[in-house]
């Protein structure tokens, strides 16, 4: 289970983050890759020469190849590859002199080459995105994507019949099944309300809320994709709207806490327990990636500004003090 989410500030600047639940990690630390680094590319690419953004994230190195789980880059666009292991249908092969991204390096390639959700969504009209394993040890992780900047969000997702990109009017994303789905599953909710019921007559019976929060009776609490989508879409697009730093990673943390995994309640096939390994916040206002870990509570924060831009290879971030 995994849950990405994106909104905006009072002066529209954009917070993304996520959820990663997983019963096990890969090693992964926060990873800043410069402008002026050389990635190698899994195809030719015209984007291969020269500069790129500055992309800071969650990910792991694979010699000079940064493979984020999320990141976000010096533009304010973000990024989520989360888990689609059922309805997921790469592409077998490159499409011969056609724009060829590896799964694995699609938010790498979206983060470096892209200022805008706009840009992403005309690029990806011709781009094949390929089923290509790191190298032995690393298989191919069957994904869809959230991607994110201050107009919006768009949800990108490789079925049967090619790559199909949505527009995401409630800035959430999660797992099985489909976008499509979650979103028409919505409208069975469409009856939960944040407000405190009236009270009810049944016949000669006067029936009472309990208190606030009764409103929200026949929203999902399970760890389901489809359930976490349903309340995190609420909890995202009724969470009022908050100026400056703080209040707005406060609200990214709280809003994906409401989703939150913990240890014991959800079991994958392997025996193991998936639970939330960690939570991130990209704050395109300050440019600026948050991350807690699952036995940590304590947010540490990694600003961009922080970093050394003039390197010439991704580097991994320490925690400012
Ligand atoms: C497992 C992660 C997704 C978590 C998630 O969505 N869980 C939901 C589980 S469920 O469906 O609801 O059961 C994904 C997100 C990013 C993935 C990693 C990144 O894609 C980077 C590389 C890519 C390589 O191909 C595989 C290893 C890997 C290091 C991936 C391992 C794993 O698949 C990750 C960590």
């Amino acid at each position: 289970m995994c849950t990405g989410i994106r909104f905006t500030d009072a002066d529209g600047a954009m917070y993304f983050g996520r959820n990663l639940d997983w019963t096990q990690g890969y090693g992964e630390r926060v990873v800043m890759t410069p402008p002026a680094a050389r990635a190698s590319a899994a195809f030719p690419r015209p984007d291969d020469a020269g500069r790129g953004h500055a992309v800071i994230g969650m990910g792991i190195l694979v010699g000079d190849l940064p493979l984020y789980f999320d990141c976000g880059n010096d533009a304010g666009l973000a990024v989520a590859g989360l888990n689609f292991p059922q309805s997921n249908r790469y592409a077998n092969e490159p499409s011969p002199g056609g724009v060829n991204v590896a799964a694995y390096e699609f938010p790498f390639w979206v983060a470096r080459n892209f200022s805008t959700v706009d840009g992403v969504r005309e690029a990806l009209r011709g781009v094949t995105i390929v089923a290509r394993p790191v190298n032995e040890q690393l298989p191919v992780a069957s994904l869809h994507w959230l991607i994110g900047d201050r107009t919006g969000s768009i949800v990108v997702e490789c079925l049967e019949d090619g790559v199909h990109v949505y527009e995401n009017d409630v800035d959430v994303l999660t797992n099985e099944p489909t976008f499509e789905w979650q979103r028409v599953n919505l409208r069975n909710y469409l009856t939960v309300t944040e407000s405190e019921p009236a009270p009810a007559a049944w016949g000669d019976a006067t029936l009472a809320p309990f208190g606030s929060g009764m409103g929200l009776q026949g929203m999902p609490g399970d760890y389901s994709g489809p359930s976490r989508f349903v309340k995190a879409a609420f909890v995202n697009t009724h969470y009022p709207v908050q100026k400056g730093e703080r209040e707005n990673v406060t609200r990214l943390f709280r809003t994906l806490g409401s989703v939150f995994v913990p240890d014991g309640c959800a079991r994958m096939g392997d025996g193991a327990f998936e639970r939330t390994l960690y939570t991130s916040c990209f704050s395109a206002s300050s440019l600026t990636y948050y991350h807690a870990a699952y036995d940590d509570l304590s947010i540490r924060a990694y600003p961009l500004a922080s970093c050394d831009l003039s390197a010439t290879e991704p580097v991994i971030v320490p925690a400012a003090a």
